[in-house]
């Protein structure tokens, strides 16, 4: 579904953040990426979801469903990035002028999609009767649960999430996973999520720790994930 070859990504030539990284994510696993800070965990979410650009090399670097990302131009990655991929991401942020309905009917509109599904979505992840609310009416957990809400609602084949529980009370975090898990498990989208949170990644089918070294499966037996 998603291949990484050989990618690198500096951003001074004294500055390698990604050294040659290799690694095939599998149709509908849920990846979770730990590592320590600093050591390029978000620079890898955000060239997989061309947001940025790795270094040039000779070899397709990124491929997603078989097309590299390197192959199309701004029109094309936008096009693939927007219906192709779902974000949980600070910068893709719930939009505050939006009601809730129009936040998560987004991804819908943009691909041109009947935009009934937007309410479903709410009600699935427990917001139901609350798509006219705005998001400063909402709690932090409610919000994140508009935003994975909003990710998946165009039924993405990729799922990315930068900490999608950073801001949240363990008990919270606990259910907005629950519910992440639940829904890319019914969607049989992919998904990876960085994160700092060993109570997070738990949740994941893998657990694969990012150091200068590259990528490792860390994952023995996950037994919490469920
Ligand atoms: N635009 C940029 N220009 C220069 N250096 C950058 C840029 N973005 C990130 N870096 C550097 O690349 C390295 C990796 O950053 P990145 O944010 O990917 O790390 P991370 O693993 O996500 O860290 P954290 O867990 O602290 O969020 C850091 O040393 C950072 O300073």
């Amino acid at each position: 579904m998603l291949e990484l070859r050989q990618l690198t990504k500096s951003y001074s030539t004294e500055r390698r953040v990604l050294d040659r990284l290799s690694w095939t994510f599998a149709p509908g696993e849920f990846i979770a990426i730990m590592g320590d800070s600093g050591v390029g965990k978000s620079t890898l979410l955000n060239l997989i979801a061309g947001l940025d650009q790795p270094d040039p090399s000779p070899e397709p670097a990124i491929i997603v469903d078989g097309t590299p990302l390197a192959a199309l131009d701004d029109d094309a990655a936008t096009r693939l990035r927007r219906a192709r991929m779902g974000f949980v991401f600070q910068a893709f942020h719930v939009l505050p002028h939006l009601t809730l309905q129009q936040n998560v009917a987004l991804p819908l509109l943009l691909n041109g999609l009947p935009q009934g599904r937007a309410l479903a979505m709410l009600e699935a992840v427990g917001l139901a009767g609350r798509g006219g609310d705005y998001p400063h009416q909402l709690s932090g957990g409610e919000m994140q649960r508009v935003a994975i809400a909003r990710a998946l609602v165009h039924r993405p084949a990729l799922v990315l999430a930068d900490e999608p529980t950073g801001n949240l009370d363990p008990d919270t975090a606990n259910s907005v996973l629950q519910l992440l898990r639940q829904e890319l498990k019914l969607s049989g989208a992919t998904a990876i999520m960085v994160t700092h949170s060993p109570a997070a990644a738990a949740r994941a089918d893998k657990v694969l720790r990012l150091t200068k070294n590259g990528l490792q499966d860390t994952t023995l037996v996950n037994p919490a994930a469920q």
